[in-house]
């Protein structure tokens, strides 16, 4: 279990909540649509194995083509979110007391568990995870991110205990599909990200660095999805980033649960991989998706 944060850094969350709402402010700034909040075991990345309560949110503009919950890319009005339980809301949006409510639900009597935020993309929505942050107190935040906001990442970064980033390969990414206020009649007062992900190799290097950049020397990890496609070349160049700008994070190479649009990776395709990211000094794990494996969510 994670100690307890200390004063300084908890100082830190409520410094970043008060400058998010001045750059998201208004009403419905901080609502989220929520897809679902349940309890599990961590199966990816640092914490492998941990029980936490995670809470999906919906909206993702990229579109990875091993995505595994695809179903969380877009917002229509008719959703509505899975909050633990028997409960279900009553709107495509929840409130952070809503998620705060549904999180002490799905502990049932059980003790305060690490909150992992994941999607979707979280930081799509960051009003929503400002102010749930200050409703969750000391309990640890886990950012799960495709780090394609690093200006919101940055802006945010003080809420979070851990985050895992995932290092995205452009040849393993269609073209980004935005969120954007007023273009969905799904999304009322609500107010999305107001950065664009990237949609070129070289944004994505530039994205990838920055974010990099931002999690050196913090409690965080790197996972790289490894499909029977990704590109060797293109793997190389994020772990040569990552072992040039934030060499402390460990490596968790994922070779990729099959989803129908891309299959599992062959181990020739994995071991090239771990060796080079041995090569290069780094902290290097390989493990599958541990709660697809064990059927659980
Ligand atoms: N058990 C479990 N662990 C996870 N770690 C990251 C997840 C994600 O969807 O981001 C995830 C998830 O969906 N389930
Ligand atoms: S960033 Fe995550 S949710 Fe979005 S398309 Fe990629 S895998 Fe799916
Ligand atoms: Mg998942």
């Amino acid at each position: 279990m994670d100690a307890p944060r200390t004063g300084s850094e908890a100082g830190s969350s409520a410094r970043s909540a008060s400058s998010s709402e001045d750059r998201f402010p208004g009403h419905g700034a901080d609502v989220a649509p929520v897809l679902e909040v349940f309890r599990s075991i961590q199966g990816e990345g640092r914490y492998l194995g941990q029980p936490q309560v995670f809470v999906r949110l919906r909206g993702c503009p990229l579109r990875c083509t091993y995505c595994d919950t695809p179903h969380s890319w877009v917002l229509r009005a008719d959703q509505r979110p899975d909050l633990g339980g028997e409960t279900l809301g009553d709107e495509l949006f929840s409130s952070p007391f809503q998620v705060a409510c549904a999180i002490a639900d799905v502990e049932a009597d059980g003790p305060p568990l690490p909150i992992s935020l994941t999607g979707g993309e979280p930081l799509v929505w960051p009003g929503f995870l400002a102010s749930l942050a200050r409703l969750t107190g000391d309990r640890p935040l886990h950012l799960e991110t495709a780090g394609a906001h690093p200006r919101t990442l940055a802006a945010l970064l003080g809420l979070f205990r851990h985050v895992s980033l995932d290092l995205k390969l452009p040849g393993d990414l269609d073209a980004p599909v935005e969120i954007r206020a007023g273009d969905v009649a799904a999304l009322g007062d609500a107010v999305p990200v107001d950065e664009t992900a990237p949609s070129s190799a070289a944004d994505w290097t530039a994205t990838r660095r920055a974010a990099l950049d931002l999690l050196a020397g913090r409690d965080a990890c790197a996972k790289l999805v490894v499909t029977d496609r990704t590109s060797e070349r293109e793997a190389f160049e994020a772990l040569e980033d990552l072992c040039e700008l934030a060499p402390d994070l460990p490596l968790f190479i994922q070779p990729a649960t099959a989803v129908p649009r891309s299959g599992a990776p062959a181990t020739d395709r994995i071991t090239p991989l771990w060796e080079y990211a041995l090569e290069l000094g780094l902290e290097t794990r390989v493990v599958p998706q541990v709660h697809r494996a064990l059927a659980i969510r």
